[in-house]
């Protein structure tokens, strides 16, 4: 698992680590670290650092700071190098630094774009946690001829342009082939589409302690996914694997139905009763005749997934809520719920388009900030929510910290991913796990299984793809 804390938590986090050692330069560490990868890359790229062209983009603050000296160290090292300030005044002592070790200072970015092709490397010490979202216009220019002459570029903690706590990418912005990240995760490097700007991330440790009030945003590996999945044991039968029952699919989207019950049988449930459309139970009939459609006890149940229209959707939801049993409500049904006073055994599963609807503000409002989002929707239903997209985001009612699921492939993104998902994330409440474990696990299962396969397959196969990575993890999971 993998942890990332919001600026704000960084700077504290920074902050104690320097009151606990007054006399450690984290500047010089950090720069240190940088002019090693930085070195990796340029033996790996041309063999050897010395005689290398390696171009630093350098801001006003302590990311120029860091390039800045990382740049003198591999000047010392036998490598040219170029400075370029590009906005404001750069980091005084940096520059000193690299003007002793032999580097050369130019006035801006017109000194440097007419020949930027010879360059082996770019450094991006724009800027750091301390920037804005986007670049000015004269630093898009020139960012975005480095990437026309395909010109490596390693960010300094993140990449420049991008907005650290929220992975929102409004403006320009530097896409790095490798990132060195700085003393703790920043939510841009798990959260899309500002993940897909930082490439490699290379984490250097600055002993940092993170305390329990900080905000976490906890990413899940394929190893947690292996290790928490709830496998059956000798002692399980179907009842105590847990019985599904599944609410989902119309006449005019018998699909919905369909796939959800392919999502819940591949993922392990114990049984599965499906009380949907009389469309998706001839399908299904035939396809999985292990089907139930008989009424009697279940452990966790599904709403509306391919409901469309559904005039008793509210009616069906209230007495769901009535019965006591977690549940996982998504698509159509989301549109039926009650104004608050769900239950955090209650799971719900929107897309960002959905997300909105709840909150009454515009998609683009979720896409800006999805943390903020899928929290704001927790709160204000009183049930988990499960964020999809992109990003697999999961939050609770009450509380500032996050799971994030093991990030997929983009052809994921196909109609009946997430009635597929629906039906695993009942499964694993049926089988007695807690909603927002039950939800990452679920959203981890897809991706991993979808990451593979050589390509897109249609959801219903990626749901029996999921059992075979089932039998996968087990095998290769570690006890905890
Ligand atoms: N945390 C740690 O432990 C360690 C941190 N270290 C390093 O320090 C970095 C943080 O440094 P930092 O605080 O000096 O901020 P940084 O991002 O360099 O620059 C901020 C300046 O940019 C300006 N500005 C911002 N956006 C702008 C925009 N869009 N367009 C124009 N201007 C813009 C902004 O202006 P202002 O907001 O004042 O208007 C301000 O002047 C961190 O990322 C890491 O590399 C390591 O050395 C060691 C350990
Ligand atoms: N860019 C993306 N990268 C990876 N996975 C994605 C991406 N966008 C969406 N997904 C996946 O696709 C699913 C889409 O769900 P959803 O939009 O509800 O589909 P539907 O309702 O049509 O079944 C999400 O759960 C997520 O797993
Ligand atoms: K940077």
């Amino acid at each position: 698992m993998l942890t990332a804390y919001p600026v704000h938590d960084i700077r504290r986090l920074e902050e104690a680590a320097i009151a606990a050692d007054p006399r450690r330069d984290l500047m010089q560490y950090a720069a240190g670290a940088l002019a090693s990868v930085i070195a990796d890359e340029l033996v790996e790229g041309r063999g050897r650092v010395y005689g290398a062209q390696l171009l630093i983009l350098v801001g006003p603050g302590n990311n120029g700071g860091d390039a800045l000296f990382a740049g003198a160290r591999l000047a010392r090292r036998g490598a040219s190098v170029t400075a370029v300030p590009l906005v404001g005044a750069p980091h005084r002592a940096g520059m000193d630094a690299l003007v002793h070790a032999g580097g050369r200072v130019v006035g801006g970015a017109a000194d440097v774009e007419a020949d930027l092709g010879r360059y082996d490397l770019a450094v991006d010490g724009i800027f750091g946690i301390g920037g804005r979202p986007g670049l000015p216009d004269r630093v898009a220019g020139l960012v975005s001829l480095l990437d026309h002459h395909a010109v490596p570029v390693i960010a300094v903690d993140l990449p420049s342009g991008v907005d650290a706590d929220t992975g929102a990418v409004p403006g320009a912005a530097v896409r790095a082939t490798t990132t060195v990240s700085f003393g703790a995760s920043k939510p841009s490097e798990f959260i899309q589409p500002a993940r897909d700007h930082a490439g490699r991330v290379v984490r250097v440790d600055l002993g940092f302690e993170a305390d329990q009030a900080v905000t976490e945003l906890q990413q899940l590996d394929v190893d947690d996914l292996a290790a928490w999945w709830p496998y059956p044991g000798a002692k399980n039968d179907k009842y105590s694997r847990g019985v599904v029952g599944i609410d989902a699919g119309s006449t005019q989207y018998p699909g919905a139905g369909i796939l959800a019950t392919h999502g819940a049988v591949y993922a392990g449930a114990g049984m599965v009763r499906f009380h949907g459309s009389d469309e998706a139970r001839r399908v299904l009939t035939a396809d999985l005749p292990n089907v139930v459609y008989a009424d009697g006890r279940v452990q966790a149940r599904l709403y509306g997934s391919g409901w469309g229209e559904r005039e008793d959707g509210a009616e069906v939801i209230a007495k769901g809520l009535a019965d006591g049993l977690p549940a996982v409500v998504d698509a159509d049904g989301l549109r039926h719920l009650p104004d608050g006073g769900l239950e955090p055994s209650w799971l719900l599963t929107p897309h960002a388009g959905e997300l909105a609807r709840l909150l009454d503000c515009e998609r683009s409002e979720v896409e800006a900030d999805p943390v903020g989002a899928a929290h704001r929707g927790a709160d204000r239903t009183g049930a988990t929510v499960l964020l999809k997209g992109a990003t697999q985001i999961v939050a609770q009612p009450g509380r500032r910290s996050v799971l994030i699921a093991v990030p997929g492939p983009a052809w994921t993104a196909q109609a009946g991913s997430g009635d597929v998902l629906a039906g695993i994330c009942t499964t694993l409440l049926a089988a007695g796990l807690p909603a927002p474990r039950a939800a990452v696990l679920a959203a981890s299962l897809q991706a991993v299984t979808a990451a593979a396969l050589p390509g897109p397959v249609p959801p219903h196969e990626l749901a029996r793809e999921a059992a075979r990575t089932l039998g996968r993890l087990q095998q290769s999971a570690a006890p905890r």
